[in-house]
């Protein structure tokens, strides 16, 4: 299966890189050596594909395809190396061993094994006598790696679609459906003591301090994972560029002739920045939307499995925390509020929300010197305060029970979207006198409405995205979440207010169909990838082909995800035209959302195609070669 595959593709390549010495070093490419796993003791069967004399650091590839970066120190030659008795091998027991020639989930090959935390499963470590270290190596290769989802759906269904061919097939192969054994499907990659190898009490909790250890390996952060947004320097440039960017926006659509050629707009006296009641508004409504996530109203729901295999759970109430803000609004405005407010002060409430999001990320950062190496996001915990303090360190902060990631990307700021997206259209009526909204205006107001809408609906999708998934919580996203999403992305609401944008009934219909379009492309296809996260072997998705990789995830190789690499980013950019369009174009303000979309989707795409090439080695660059394009079939 795949590490066999793998391991046989670069081996060749090895060979081949093995005529091409690099000077002076002490490993060359192609040598096979022992590479230690990052974080921890133990040390793998290593291929070394490179040296970087500038970084002094060597490129080596795992037997499943991960490609880490690692010091010189990190690495010894495979022939010095030596392994400590162990007594708690699962090697040992005869009556395992035994059991598990037998099993028809044992294969000829390694390859179950291969997976980096698999084989740090029952990695060899330095002082075993070298006449065991065979046996050892042997036993790595026996090792079973499953999540705990896949576990579990293997459990409940036998439908294993996505694993069937893996035993006589390389990894990167594509899977069709077909009528896999259950048994040996479940056992494959399972790091738990099977039932049928049934030894004593000692052996089973030998095996969980193993399970421990293997975890702990595999929660390690790699020593050198590459950093994002320009690296270090990159951060104190976003650090102030994000902040003043809003400002400048905000600014711009403050004025008259908001075009570019109007340049810069004029810069407001200082006291008009602050306003303590607007800081206030902003307090309670946050609190108020604390007070909507604590209640106990609306579905518990599991996370991802984290590094640690542990699954956090979260109130999904998102949907009904929104209608009971809309009631809450209407019955302000029935009893007199005037939300025209919002719009007259547009920039002493984001400057209020801007200092909520500076004291939320300086405590983020503080709290995550506190938080277990397990606890951290990868490639958040660089050492330098600008970078870790803008990308956030911490995956999951949480107090008690309430994720404040989670809670901010789906709260405060989506649902604030919304009523100040209200507010403008109640501006653009007080300021052009009319009955009701322009029409322009009222389908800003719905796309945007049910856009989040939908997010709040599906909130549980939101788990399976890569900012829950991967990402640390920190400046980027407090301040993106609480400051850049309520302020930026209602910039075309604020423009309509005093800038009236009649449209043709063909142009309505035309924008209406592309917005729908949009949407379908976008919801269809994040409910695919969630759906078949969540459950692999959901019957529903029983004719999709996958492939699977070496972590016992699987990728979905048609569908919506087989037309493009990122179907939700193309159902996504539709809809982002879609909001643009109504405001016509007069100006480019309007369309800065959709500039600044395609920026940040090209970018957020490059990311999770090197983070996806990280997890899965070839498995992932078969995808790839499988599916040509990233997000516009033929185009791009
Ligand atoms: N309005 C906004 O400002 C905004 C901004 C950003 C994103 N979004 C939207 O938010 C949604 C989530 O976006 P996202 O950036 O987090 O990315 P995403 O596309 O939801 O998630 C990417 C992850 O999906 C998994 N994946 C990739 N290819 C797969 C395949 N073939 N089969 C199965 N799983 C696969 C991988 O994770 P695993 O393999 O680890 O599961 C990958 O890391 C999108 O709809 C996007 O348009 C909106
Ligand atoms: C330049 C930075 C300040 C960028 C900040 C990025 C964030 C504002 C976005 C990153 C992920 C985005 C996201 C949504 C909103 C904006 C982000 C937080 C989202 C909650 C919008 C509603 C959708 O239905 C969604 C749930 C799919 C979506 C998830 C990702």
């Amino acid at each position: 299966m795949g590490l066999c595959g793998q391991a046989g593709r670069h081996s060749s390549a090895g060979t081949e890189l093995g005529s091409t010495k690099m000077p002076t070093v002490k490993y060359q490419r192609g040598d096979m050596v022992m590479g230690r796993w990052p974080g921890s003791s133990l040390y793998y069967e290593v291929k070394v594909l490179n040296f970087d004399a500038k970084s002094q650091l060597y490129t080596v590839i795992y037997k499943d395809g991960t490609e880490l970066e690692l010091k010189e120190q990190d690495i010894k030659s495979a022939a010095g190396f030596q392994s400590r008795p162990r007594s708690r091998s699962r090697s040992r027991s005869p009556g395992r061993r035994r059991s598990r020639s037998r099993s028809p989930a044992r294969t000829s090959r390694h390859s179950s094994s291969c997976t980096a935390a698999a084989v740090a499963a029952a990695a060899i470590t330095e002082s075993a006598p070298p006449s065991r270290r065979d046996a050892k190596l042997k036993d790595s290769f026996e090792v079973r790696l499953i999540p705990p989802e896949q576990t579990k759906a293997s459990e409940n269904n036998g439908n294993k679609k996505h694993e069937k061919k893996e035993d006589n097939e390389p990894a990167n192969k594509v899977n069709e459906k077909s009528e896999a054994e259950p048994e040996k499907n479940q056992s494959r990659y399972n790091l738990r003591r099977r039932k049928d190898d049934g030894d004593g009490k000692a052996e089973a909790k030998a095996e969980q301090l193993e399970e421990k250890e293997a975890k702990m390996a595999a929660a390690a952060a790699p020593p050198s994972v590459s950093l994002d947004f320009g690296g270090k320097l990159g951060a104190y440039f976003w650090l102030l560029f994000l902040p003043a960017w809003v400002l400048f926006l905000v600014l711009k659509v403050n004025q008259e002739d908001p075009s570019l050629a109007n340049f810069p707009p004029p810069w407001p006296p200082l006291e008009s920045f602050w306003d303590a009641k607007a800081l206030g508004f902003v307090v309670l409504w946050i609190l108020f939307q604390v007070l909507l996530y604590i209640l106990p109203v609306g579905k518990m729901s599991e996370g991802m499995p984290l590094r640690s295999g542990e699954r956090l759970k979260y109130r999904t109430n998102g949907f009904f925390a929104m209608v009971v803000s809309c009631v809450a609004v209407a019955a302000a405005v029935q009893q007199g509020a005037d939300l025209t407010y919002i719009h007259s002060h547009f920039l002493q409430l984001a400057v209020a929300s801007f200092l909520i999001s500076v004291l939320l990320s300086s405590y983020l950062y503080v709290r995550s010197g506190r938080a277990a190496a397990e606890q951290l996001a990868l490639g958040g915990s660089s050492g330098n305060v600008a970078y870790d303090f803008f990308k956030g360190r911490e995956l999951n902060p949480r107090i008690k029970y309430f994720d404040l990631k989670f809670f901010c990307e789906m709260r405060p700021g989506l649902i604030g979207w919304c009523l100040i997206n209200f507010a403008l259209a109640l501006a653009e009526m007080k300021q052009q006198g009319l009955e009701a909204p322009s029409h322009a205006m009222i389908l800003v107001n719905l796309f945007q409405l049910l856009y989040v809408a939908d997010g709040l609906w599906n909130e549980e999708a939101i788990l399976t995205t890569m900012d829950l998934m991967h990402d640390g919580f920190g400046f980027m996203l407090a301040f993106g979440d609480l400051v850049w999403v309520p302020f930026t992305y209602t910039l075309q609401a604020y423009y309509l207010v005093s800038r009236p944008t009649p449209l043709s009934p063909p142009a309505l219909a035309a924008i209406v169909t592309l917005k729908l379009v949009g949407f379908y492309i976008f919801r269809k296809s994040n409910s695919e990838k969630n759906a078949f996260r969540r459950n692999p072997s959901d019957p529903q998705l029983s004719h999709l082909k996958t492939i699977p990789t070496a972590t016992g995830r699987s990728l979905l190789v048609s569908g919506w995800w087989g037309v493009v690499r990122h179907p939700n980013y193309l159902g996504d950019l539709l809809m982002a035209l879609a909001w643009s369009l109504p405001c016509g174009f007069s100006h480019l303000l309007p369309w800065y959302y959709m500039i600044y979309f395609i920026i940040l989707l090209v970018h957020r795409d490059s990311r999770d195609m090197s983070e996806c090439r990280r997890k899965y080695g070839s498995a992932w660059d078969e995808y790839c070669r499988t599916v040509r394009y990233r997000i516009i079939p033929r185009v791009y």
